[in-house]
């Protein structure tokens, strides 16, 4: 929550020129003060649903402890899903139907699997495109995870995500481009973001569109940009919100993967991720799984719980504050009514005034 400036002191002046958050009194006494909601689009695929679901709304609850957030979970149509999954959405989801009606003031919409050449050709693009068109017209903000973010960019500036030699996998190092931007302004200047993704939407694709890119890595590309107007939308490329676990229940899917001969490498290791030890106990339970494949023999369990105890978490806190700078921004900027995307002094074209 912001600042406010209650007496002339000097050092508010010089922080909002660093870029920090400072109302004035006028200001702060004439904000309406509520609470806020979000919309989280899950399309993750049935056995994420609920850990993505977990990812986003600890995302959102734990980055701001004073502020009171609704999130809003629902889905669209196009997606394979198992009875289990459907009886959980039925259950607990809204409709987009009553999304409509009520208003958001933010939307997150989850990353997906990839199951087809052109993301046009998947069954879930024309009812992801349909929520699109709304938000872009009634909610202040979105923010787009991965697939998402490639399927808006493709939508939006008509640039195609390319496939890449090999699937970008691990946890990577990434700087701040533009330590002026709201959306990173007071936080780590480097920082770790897993990625996991087969395709790839480049820098050069991305600033020929008028995309600003806020934070990049040398090795995995871009992961933070947002729209030219500087804020209505938000693009991940990396999964900031993934749990340290997530990564090796990846992994531990693609070794049985190859157990079951459904692919013909065995899996590498996703990058900066395994310390040494957990490598050890990991090279390990490779030769076993390789000489059960080819006896044709029983596989033993993956020591889970001896390699979880050795992962870290590095990116939680730096994705903790992005979504702070997010939210609050938003808050700023939206309209009292949460049907309506700004307040009415906002421009829509620049709604930060950058
Ligand atoms: C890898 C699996 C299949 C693992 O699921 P499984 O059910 O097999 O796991 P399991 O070992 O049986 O363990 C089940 C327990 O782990 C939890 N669990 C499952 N997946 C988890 C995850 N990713 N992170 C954290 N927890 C997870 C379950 O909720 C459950 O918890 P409890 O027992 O406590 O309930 C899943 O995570 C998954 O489908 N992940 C991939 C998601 C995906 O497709 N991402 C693509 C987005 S990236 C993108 O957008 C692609 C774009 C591109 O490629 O270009
Ligand atoms: N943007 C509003 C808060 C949400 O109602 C204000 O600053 O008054």
């Amino acid at each position: 929550m912001p600042l406010v400036a209650h007496t002339a002191l000097p050092t508010f002046r010089r922080l909002q020129e660093e870029g920090e958050e400072i109302l004035t009194p006028d200001r702060a006494a004439h904000q309406s003060i509520r609470e806020l909601h979000i919309g989280l689009l899950n399309i993750m695929p049935d056995a994420a649903l609920e850990a993505t679901e977990r990812q986003f709304f600890r995302l959102v609850g734990a980055c701001n402890q004073i502020a009171q957030f609704h999130v809003h979970p629902f889905t669209i149509d196009g997606l394979e899903r198992g009875p289990e999954a459907l009886a959980h959405i039925e259950k607990y989801y809204e409709s987009f139907e009553q999304i409509k009606r009520d208003g958001l003031d933010a939307l997150i919409i989850s990353g997906a699997n990839v199951t087809h050449d052109h993301l046009q050709q998947e069954g879930f693009w024309q009812p992801l495109t349909e929520v699109f068109e709304w938000a872009k017209e009634n909610v202040t903000s979105v923010l787009c995870s991965c697939l998402a973010t490639h399927a808006l960019i493709q939508h939006c500036y008509g640039v195609e995500r390319t496939r890449l030699p090999a699937k970008r996998w691990g946890v990577y190092s990434h700087k701040v481009v533009d330590r002026s931007h709201p959306l990173v302004a007071e936080i780590n200047t480097r920082f770790d973001v897993p990625h996991s993704r087969f395709n790839e939407v480049f820098r050069s694709d991305m600033e020929k569109h008028g995309l600003k890119v806020l934070v990049a890595s040398d090795q995995a590309g871009v992961h933070l940009a947002v729209s030219p107007d500087g804020f209505r939308i938000v693009f991940f490329q990396g999964h900031p919100e993934y749990d340290d676990i997530s990564l090796l229940k990846e992994y531990k899917r693609e070794v049985l993967r190859y157990y079951r001969a459904e692919r013909d490498d065995y899996p590498p290791y996703p990058e900066h991720y395994f310390d040494e030890a957990a490598q050890r106990l990991l090279a390990e339970y490779a030769s076993h799984v390789q000489a059960a494949r080819h006896g044709g023999r029983q596989l033993k369990a993956m020591p889970e719980e001896q390699i979880v105890e050795r992962l870290d978490i590095t990116w939680r806190d730096s994705a903790k504050a992005v979504f702070n700078n997010w939210l609050g921004k938003v808050y700023q900027i939206t309209n009292e009514d949460r049907r309506l995307p700004f307040m009415d002094d906002v421009d829509p074209r620049n709604p930060l005034d950058l």
